[in-house]
């Protein structure tokens, strides 16, 4: 059957560097393939290539490291038929589970006891015309939704989609994020707080650890 192999870039454990969970030992299951082309898109190696795999090896492997925190991302993951049942056994087998998904996927049947991480594509991805907005539906209060934003005018499509589309209602976080090396943190804080916005700012701790450009953490 289609889910019971998965094509996967990498599995390994590092800390992880974003989200509300940012700073905890988490092991990574990164799949292989996207179907997006964000413009400013740190992970272009996993569009393409990986390891075709057995579902139960990839669960194996995810498991071996004991970290009581495992997140599957890519690429973009839920493309993979298998991945639905992969975030179950994960669940199943007591890990927490977090899931980063670009949010152009259905997420309707993610398991319920996944921490879906789903970012809104802001125009300067080049991607804001993907954006699924029917996924809404499925954002409860342990789930994030992250903004990734280039400059002001991301900032600005933010501040009126968090409005326009009442996002505080959905009682999840909401996480807005600088692409590395072209908006300062420094900007996108102040001007969160010159509008009060209640969203959390967040840098992606990895990157602060071990550079830019390193893979595999
Ligand atoms: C590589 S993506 C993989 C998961 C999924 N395809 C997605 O876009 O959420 C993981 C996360 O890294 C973020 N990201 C990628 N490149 C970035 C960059 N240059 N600066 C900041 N965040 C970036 C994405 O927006 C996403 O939230
Ligand atoms: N350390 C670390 N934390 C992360 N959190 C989300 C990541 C991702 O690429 O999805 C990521 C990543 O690539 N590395
Ligand atoms: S959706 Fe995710 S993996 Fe795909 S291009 Fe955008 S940031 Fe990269
Ligand atoms: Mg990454």
């Amino acid at each position: 059957m289609k889910e019971d192999t998965l094509v996967v870039h990498e599995i390994y454990s590092s800390i992880q560097g974003e989200s509300t969970f940012a700073g905890l030992p988490c092991t990574f299951v990164r799949l292989t393939g996207c179907n997006l082309r964000c413009a400013w898109c740190d992970t272009t190696q996993a569009f393409f290539g990986g390891q075709r795999m057995r579902r139960g090896e990839v669960l194996d492997r995810a498991l071996a490291s004991g970290t009581p925190l495992v997140e599957l991302t890519g690429g973009e993951p839920l493309l993979q038929p298998g991945a639905i049942p992969l975030l179950r056994e994960l669940c199943d087998a007591g890990r927490t589970v977090l899931v980063e998904t670009s949010g152009e996927a259905d997420v309707s049947r993610v398991d319920p006891r996944v921490h879906k991480i789903m970012d809104l594509k802001a125009p300067g991805s080049g991607e804001s015309h993907r954006n699924r907005w029917s996924n809404l539906a499925h954002i409860g209060p342990r789930d994030e939704i992250k903004f990734v934003l280039a400059d002001r005018a991301d900032y600005e499509w933010m501040r009126g989609v968090i409005r326009e589309r009442e996002l505080t209602r959905l009682g999840c976080t909401l996480l807005a994020s600088a692409v590395w090396g072209k908006l300062a943190p420094k900007d996108l804080v102040a001007w969160v707080l010159e509008d009060g916005l209640l969203v959390r700012v967040q840098v992606q701790l990895h990157k602060i650890i071990w550079g830019a450009e390193a893979q595999g953490v």
